[in-house]
């Protein structure tokens, strides 16, 4: 008889998750995870962006001594994947983000817990087996912000990942469709006790952002407080722009995550993979870039690795697993894109993560050819 959390044998990419958590989900649920802003331009462009990217195949390489380990701000991962912060496991199993973590330390991949999960940042941390970040949303009331950020050193998160490109909740045509509603804020487990008088919502003839609402809202002079309140290392989440990742620079964050919150925030941004070489251009080596949106397969791993990624970070496809086969669905995600990934690594001629490079792109131009 099959267990509640069998993997299903059609379950061989991760395609076939978003597929089969369809079939297991509310709608609701399923409109939350899957949806993106207004018209989900971003959500297409997203994916259509490693779509256009060839590879560039080599043979007969030596791979003796080969291996995806890396380091990211003094922490040691097996591979350069990790659980993206997502809000609302609870909504795929009871569970909640207790089966992600352990599914995700049964494959030992990190993982950034978000600040909108649905247990608290401590309960979470208990369970984890490997490298674990705290996703952070500024709140209106600093002190509590504060107070977050001590919790999660105490429970012993390796790094603070602050997300800077939500300072509101954009409209979602697919989640207002389906009937989806968000938990108030003060309702998320680790923001119980949060009081906040500033809520857009506007009646007719009003102004939904120029009422006060904004006049709370994080800034610049937020990352140069934290950077000096904690010791961890800071990472910005949401950084699409050359301007914004020198500011992020000169406000002394040790890495940057390129990201446009999956197509969930503001419509028509650009793919991420697209805006990917600016940024690290623009950084310079100077600090760890990291990206998300759109990985679903090792091949995509390996194009944000060759255009300059450190790691990348993957969203939908963990909440898809966990919907499926809870840990073991989680796991069996992140076992699928690291092998994917090796395959990839190993058919384009790189037997180290630091061999992969422009060069497994393909050009198609004289020098490809
Ligand atoms: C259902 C859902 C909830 C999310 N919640 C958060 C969150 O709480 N904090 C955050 O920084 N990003 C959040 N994100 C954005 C992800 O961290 C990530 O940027 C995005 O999912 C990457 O795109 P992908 O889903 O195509 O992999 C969420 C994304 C989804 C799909
Ligand atoms: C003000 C934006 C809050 C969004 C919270 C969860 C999230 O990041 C997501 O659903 O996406």
């Amino acid at each position: 008889m099959a267990q509640r959390f069998d993997i299903p044998a059609e379950a061989v990419a991760l395609e076939d998750y978003e597929r089969l958590a369809r079939e297991r989900l509310s709608p609701q649920a399923f409109a939350y995870y899957s949806g993106g802003a207004a018209d989900e331009l971003t959500l297409g462009w997203n994916l259509q962006a490693f779509e256009r990217v060839k590879l560039r195949p080599r043979v007969l390489t030596e791979f003796t001594g080969g291996g995806t380990m890396l380091t990211l701000f003094g922490q040691t991962f097996d591979y350069p994947i990790l659980l993206a912060p997502t809000a609302h496991h609870g909504l795929a199993v009871p569970e909640a983000e207790l089966a992600t973590v352990i599914g995700a330390g049964g494959a030992r991949a990190g993982m950034v817990v978000s600040t909108e999960s649905d247990l608290t940042l401590e309960e979470i941390a208990q369970a984890a087996r490997a490298p674990l970040w705290f996703q952070l949303y500024i709140q209106h009331d600093r002190g509590f912000t504060r107070d977050l950020v001590r919790r999660a050193e105490a429970a012993g998160y390796g790094a603070l990942v602050v997300t800077v490109d939500a300072p509101i909740h954009a409209f979602r045509n697919r989640e207002q469709r389906a009937g989806y509603t968000p938990p108030k804020l003060s309702e998320h487990a680790n923001l119980r006790g949060l009081h906040t008088r500033h809520v857009a919502t506007a009646a007719l003839g009003e102004s939904l952002m120029f009422r006060g609402f904004l006049d709370v809202a994080a800034r610049w002079d937020d990352i140069a407080r934290l950077r000096e309140a904690t010791g961890l290392p800071l990472l910005l989440k949401g950084i699409i722009t050359p301007e914004d990742a020198e500011l992020a620079l000169r406000h002394g964050v040790d890495g940057l995550i390129v990201s446009n919150h999956g197509g969930r925030v503001l419509d028509s941004v650009p793919a991420t993979l697209d805006v990917l070489p600016g940024i690290v251009r623009a950084v310079a080596g100077r600090v760890p870039v990291l990206m998300d949106g759109g990985i679903r397969r090792g091949t995509d791993v390996l194009k944000a690795l060759a255009l300059g990624a450190s790691a990348v970070l993957v969203g939908r496809p963990g909440l898809y697993g966990l919907a499926v086969a809870g840990p073991a669905g989680v796991a069996h995600v992140l076992h699928l894109l690291r092998s994917e990934f090796e395959i990839a690594m190993v058919l384009t001629g790189c037997a180290t993560l630091a061999d992969i490079g422009p060069q497994v792109i393909w050009r198609d131009d004289a020098a490809s050819a």
